[in-house]
């Protein structure tokens, strides 16, 4: 039986016995392997549905460990600003812990799946007329003053909770690294945390290390572009951050590793989703999809050879952004009288 990540590996986890043992049996996601795109592809490609954490994505990984120190250390408020997935999961790890959080949020640039769960899971709800990087910077000051705990990924326990899917992958693919991690890059705390971890599990466990491929969108490639997007846009909401928090952890984990961070377009992101969902059954929100049109981008142009071990992280569940899964579908719902001869017309073509 799982019990949760501080449970699981608290050898590697800066856990004791007053760490609250905060869980909502997060981690243990599925590593799937996709036969059908490696076929086309040429590749051994996996990916690690993050999606089926308890409130739909990555951040729950690093969520648990930050509000488990929090209540550690007497707190009983945190705080976030964010793009939708990381309020969700402060939301829950602070119900679940008996907590108040209070979440920051760009007006109108949150998948409506998100603020659902923030709404539901309690917590105070504050929309800016902003974007993340300034709610971001609003909420880092706002913490310095105020008795709340900052839970955004410049919170060291955030990036020790999410390594644990580095060791999960190791594990998954009996011992060994992949040869290519490939990961959305947004606030750039994820890459930071996988590489992390990859090291710490080879140090130990001799698993050998990846190239640690990293992928934002277009409208907000800060680390490709070296400068700052002062007005981000994708239609990725999740990853539309134009200043990463952790953008210097994000270029040691790509150039320790000889990997490499590049962008990929809206229309790349939007191709990925649509093919991954309906070629393997997998749903996942736009922003995990930049991990995989950037493994494509890869393979087309040499940057990832053939035949390599490939495990792309899909770091948010679909059902968050279902606004823009039925804006985007090409497959639209068609509509008939309330007439079985009628729809059995159409199944035969007719
Ligand atoms: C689905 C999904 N995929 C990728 C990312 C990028 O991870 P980072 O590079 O570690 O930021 C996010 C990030 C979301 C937030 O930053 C937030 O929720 O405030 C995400 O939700």
């Amino acid at each position: 039986r799982w019990r949760g990540l501080i449970e699981e590996y608290q050898e590697f986890l800066p856990v004791n016995e007053q760490t609250p043992k905060l869980t909502l049996n997060e981690g243990n996601t599925p590593l799937i392997k996709l036969d059908r795109l490696s076929a086309e592809w040429g590749v051994e490609l996996y990916v690690k549905t993050e999606g089926t954490n308890p409130t739909g994505s990555f951040k729950d990984r690093g969520m648990v460990m930050a509000v488990a120190k929090a209540k550690e250390e007497g707190s009983d408020t945190v705080i976030c600003a964010s793009t939708g997935n990381t309020s969700a999961a402060a939301a829950a790890y602070a119900a679940r812990a008996g907590m108040r959080c209070i979440v920051v949020i760009p007006e109108g640039k949150i998948a409506m799946g998100k603020l659902a769960q923030a709404v539901m899971y309690g917590a105070e709800i504050i929309s800016i007329e902003g974007n993340f990087d300034e709610a971001l910077k609003m909420v880092r000051n706002i913490s310095e003053k105020e008795p709340v705990t900052l839970v955004n990924s410049v919170n060291p326990y955030r990036l020790e909770g999410q390594k644990t899917g580095a060791f999960e992958i190791c594990d998954q693919l009996g011992g060994t690294a992949p040869d290519i991690l490939a990961i959305p890059v947004g606030n750039a705390g994820n890459i930071s945390a996988y590489w992390k971890g990859f090291k710490e599990y080879h140090a130990v466990k001799k698993t050998g290390l990846p190239k640690m491929h990293g992928f934002e969108a277009a409208g907000a490639a800060a680390i490709v572009h070296n400068r700052i997007f002062e007005n981000p846009e994708t239609i990725a909401t999740a990853i539309r951050i134009g200043n990463p928090a952790s953008w210097h952890l994000a270029t040691a984990a790509a150039e320790e590793s000889a990997g490499v961070i590049d962008e990929v377009s809206d229309e790349e992101i939007i191709a990925a989703y649509k093919k991954i969902a309906s070629t393997e059954g997998v749903f996942v929100e736009p922003g995990s999809c930049a991990s995989l049109a950037g493994v494509y981008k890869h393979i087309e142009n040499g940057k990832i050879a053939k035949g390599s071990k490939i495990v792309a992280i899909l770091t948010g569940n679909g059902l968050k952004d279902p606004n823009t899964a039925i804006e985007y579908s090409t497959i639209k719902p068609v509509l008939l009288p309330n007439d079985e001869e009628a729809v059995a017309r159409h199944i035969r073509g007719v």
